[in-house]
């Protein structure tokens, strides 16, 4: 079987006044599947996506990326991984304002290196196709709609290929029509380029796409439901009765 692309042990976080900001998280994620991650504010969701991410080396427990240890690297061979095996999908998309669709597409490309500026403008370019956007590649972000800046956003996430893929509340800025498109088009595309998934939502619809669903819960993981609780209801019966 392959080897999962993320696998982690017993991984556990503490801050001062926060002894179990993560606790003894396991987690492992095979190429091509995909995993919602959802839980209250200040679960630990961040926090979560920050070690996944390379972005905090400050843990305990085993991170194994492509079945490689990366709990102990250096920040210099964290920021090299992340550059290569990783790509990342924000709400608000960050896209570089002054740089026009392209030359976003392009970035990752220019900080991995190795390749001639007609290589890069060409990938790029077929990136942008990739996810509906060649039309666009001219464009500042502030010339683009939500749904158009996260599409953007998710081919340069994708654009050195990377194994894993990391989308915190990627529908979070967008209506529901917009983020069901987005969520079709990242699934899609990570299936296409055989990557992993972990997505943090609060959108049980976005969830319900995602092929495992997990809850953190004071930061603890534990698989969640998959159909959300109905909220309860306060009315009088005479009012719930009559649809009110
Ligand atoms: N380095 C830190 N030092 C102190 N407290 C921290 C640190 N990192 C996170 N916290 C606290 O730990 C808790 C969990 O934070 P985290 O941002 O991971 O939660 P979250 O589930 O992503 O929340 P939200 O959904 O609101 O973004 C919060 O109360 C946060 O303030």
């Amino acid at each position: 079987m392959a080897e999962p692309v993320i696998q982690l042990r017993g991984v556990g976080k503490a801050v001062p006044g926060l002894p179990h900001l993560l606790s003894d998280v396991s987690l492992s994620v095979e190429r091509g599947s995909s995993v919602a991650i959802m839980g209250r504010s200040g679960s630990g969701k961040s926090t979560m996506l920050s070690v996944l991410g390379l972005l905090d080396p400050d843990f305990a427990g085993e991170y194994l990326l492509n079945g490689q240890r990366v709990d102990r690297l250096s920040s210099r061979a964290c920021d090299r991984l992340r550059g290569t095996e990783i790509g990342f999908v924000f709400q608000r998309f960050a896209l570089f304002a002054h740089l026009s669709a392209l030359e976003n597409v392009m970035v990752p490309l220019r900080h991995r290196g190795g390749s001639t500026e007609r290589a890069m403008r060409h990938r790029a370019h077929a990136a942008l196709d990739s996810v509906d956007m060649g039309h666009a590649a001219r464009r500042r972000p502030r010339h683009l709609s939500g749904g158009e800046q996260q599409r953007v956003a998710i081919a340069r996430a994708l654009i050195n290929d990377p194994a894993l893929i990391l989308a915190d509340e990627p529908t979070g800025s967008l209506d529901a029509d917009t983020g069901r498109t987005i969520v079709s088009l990242l699934l899609g595309r990570v299936a296409e380029q055989g990557a992993a998934l972990v997505v943090v939502t609060h959108e049980h619809d976005v969830a319900a796409e995602m092929d495992d669903l997990l809850r953190l819960t004071r930061g603890t993981l534990a698989p969640g439901s998959e159909v959300p609780a109905p909220a309860a209801d306060h009315r009088p019966p005479a009012l719930a009765e009559a649809g009110a």
